[in-house]
């Protein structure tokens, strides 16, 4: 699913208009249309709605949706701001449309009773269209909204936030509990400093044409639920072990043989063929107990790795995770990229001992995987000011040392060597937990080693250990949840997947 900017979705609304048989009026009309179902599927008319406009289009959904709010009886009072601009064509057709009486806003004195009363606010103040951070009256009217008790949602975009970048920290946004989008994903909802902004996101499908769409070229995606489908290969009946590739998962080290395990359980139960886990002596009997279905090479001590004896023509390598970054094993691991041909799953320590030699970044065979969070991919390439910042950067270094950058975080990334990024929206907090990050290393080496390409298996790994995270939260909840959960639910995610 492609992202677009705020110019990219101005032309195809325009190219909508131009090329199929709707009005813009029609098209703010089917917009708020689906916003008012939306609200009604949720909400009962127990509520008193509070829909606050502004003069631009976003106000012109907002002033639609009271009037269809009105018309089925829901308690509606309507509030517009008052400013020297004028409204938008189409918003004064749905203000001289609407029935009632509205409040016009000169400051911030309204009042709203909250005693007793069930109460939803519609933000539809400023929408794509914001043209500087929020001042004066109107930064005052939603600091004043914030602090008032009730639900809370936000038409196309929370009021204050730009779609493309980044707000300042002082800057005054509405804070939405759900944030009702058009057609497609804004940027700013998949960046963790907007986002909080926006609560929970719907995107509401409102036509706009397909053609414009396809055609138009973005860097940004967002990995569908459709696109995780489409490349999914279910597996031959007639096929083996030998069909599903041969992972060897490297890590562990004392106290730290948890964390390869679980890298190790999480590639076996994504359908990698044939599982090795090379780990320090002391994790034998612990391997060979909690994951029987993987065979165990010592990695040459008893409580770190210093060698590592596999032939890595046909085996895919997942290294990292509790791999610990004593000198031997960093000697290890050298030596081992140095022999690997193939692309490679690159976490954790594996990460961190490159980061402390760069010039390892060379020995990284290309297409591989490395899946840093924030702070170890600052320590290989450096600070950022914000995440949309260091995802920009990772884009810079996919191309620059032709890898696939999976940047863990809210909303994990996957930088492609072409410049592209994928955005991945499953999951949930319950995952943000220690040994989270073992099982997507696991995941990606065992779908690498199933023949998906390296790309293919970055976005599949991320989605599926998302989906089945949330799984896990739905049934164990997210304070409760631990990594091994996620594991556990990735039946009902390939179940659902095949469906
Ligand atoms: N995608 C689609 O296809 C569809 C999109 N639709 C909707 O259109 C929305 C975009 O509408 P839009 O372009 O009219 O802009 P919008 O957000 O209403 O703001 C403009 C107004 O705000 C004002 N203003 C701006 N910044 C300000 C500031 N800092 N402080 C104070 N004032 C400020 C500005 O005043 P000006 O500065 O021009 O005097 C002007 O009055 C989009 O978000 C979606 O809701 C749907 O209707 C149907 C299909
Ligand atoms: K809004």
């Amino acid at each position: 699913m492609k992202v677009f900017n705020t110019s990219q979705i101005r032309q195809c609304d325009q190219y909508t208009v131009e090329n199929d048989e709707i009005s813009s009026i029609e098209l703010m009309e089917k917009a708020a249309l689906a916003c008012f179902e939306w609200i009604k599927s949720q909400f009962s008319a127990n509520y008193t709605y509070y829909v606050f406009c502004g003069k631009g289009n976003n106000g012109g959904d907002g002033l639609a949706i009271a009037r269809l709010l009105l018309e089925e009886n829901y308690k509606v009072e309507t509030f517009v701001i008052q400013s020297s601009s004028n409204f938008s064509t189409d918003a004064q057709i749905n203000f001289d449309k609407y029935p009632d009486s509205v409040s016009f806003l000169e400051n911030d004195d309204f009042e709203i009773q909250q005693e007793n009363k069930k109460i939803v606010i519609i933000d539809a103040l400023f929408g794509t269209g914001l043209n500087k951070p929020l001042e004066g009256n109107t930064q005052k009217i939603i600091q004043k909204l914030n602090h008032i008790k009730g639900k809370k949602i936000s038409i196309d975009i929370p009021s204050g936030l730009f779609s493309d970048s980044l707000p300042s920290e002082d800057q005054t946004i509405f804070k939405a509990d759900v944030t009702l989008s058009f057609q497609f994903y804004k940027r700013a909802f998949l960046h963790v400093e907007s986002a909080q902004y926006a609560g929970k996101i719907f995107i509401l499908d409102i036509g706009l044409n397909s053609k414009f769409i396809q055609d138009e070229e973005t860097n940004n995606y967002i990995i569908s639920s459709k696109s995780v489908s489409d490349n999914f290969k279910p597996r031959d009946p007639f096929s083996h072990k030998g069909n599903y590739g041969k992972v060897a998962l490297i890590g562990g080290s004392y106290g730290k043989i948890g964390s390869i395990s679980l890298s190790t359980r999480a590639a076996l139960k994504i359908g990698a063929g044939i599982v090795f886990t090379i780990a320090p002596n002391c994790g034998y009997s612990i391997l060979q107990t909690l994951a029987p279905e993987a065979m165990f090479i010592s990695g040459g001590d008893e409580k770190l790795i210093t060698e590592i004896k596999i032939s890595t023509e046909k085996t895919t390598i997942g290294i990292g995770p509790g791999l610990g970054k004593e000198k031997l094993t960093k000697v290890a691991l050298e030596e081992l990229l140095k022999s690997i041909q193939t692309p490679a799953v690159l976490d954790a320590d594996a990460l961190n001992i490159i980061s402390e030699n760069k010039s390892m970044l060379n020995l990284i065979p290309k297409n591989s995987i490395i899946t840093p969070h924030p702070v170890e991919f600052a320590r290989l390439f450096g600070d950022s000011k914000d995440s949309l910042e260091q995802c920009e950067l990772a884009r810079e270094m996919a191309k620059k040392y032709n890898i696939i950058i999976v940047l863990k975080g809210h909303r994990t990334a996957v930088l492609t060597p072409e410049g592209k990024c994928y955005y991945n929206i499953t999951g949930n907090a319950g995952m943000a937990k220690g040994g989270s990050g073992d099982i997507l290393t696991g995941m990606i080496t065992g779908l690498l080693a199933q023949g998906y390409s390296p790309q293919i298996a970055a976005q599949l790994g991320v989605y599926i250990h998302g989906k089945a995270g949330d799984y896990a939260a739905k049934k164990y909840s997210q304070e409760a949840m631990t990594a091994q959960d996620i594991i556990h639910r990735l039946p009902e995610v390939f179940l659902n997947i095949k469906k």
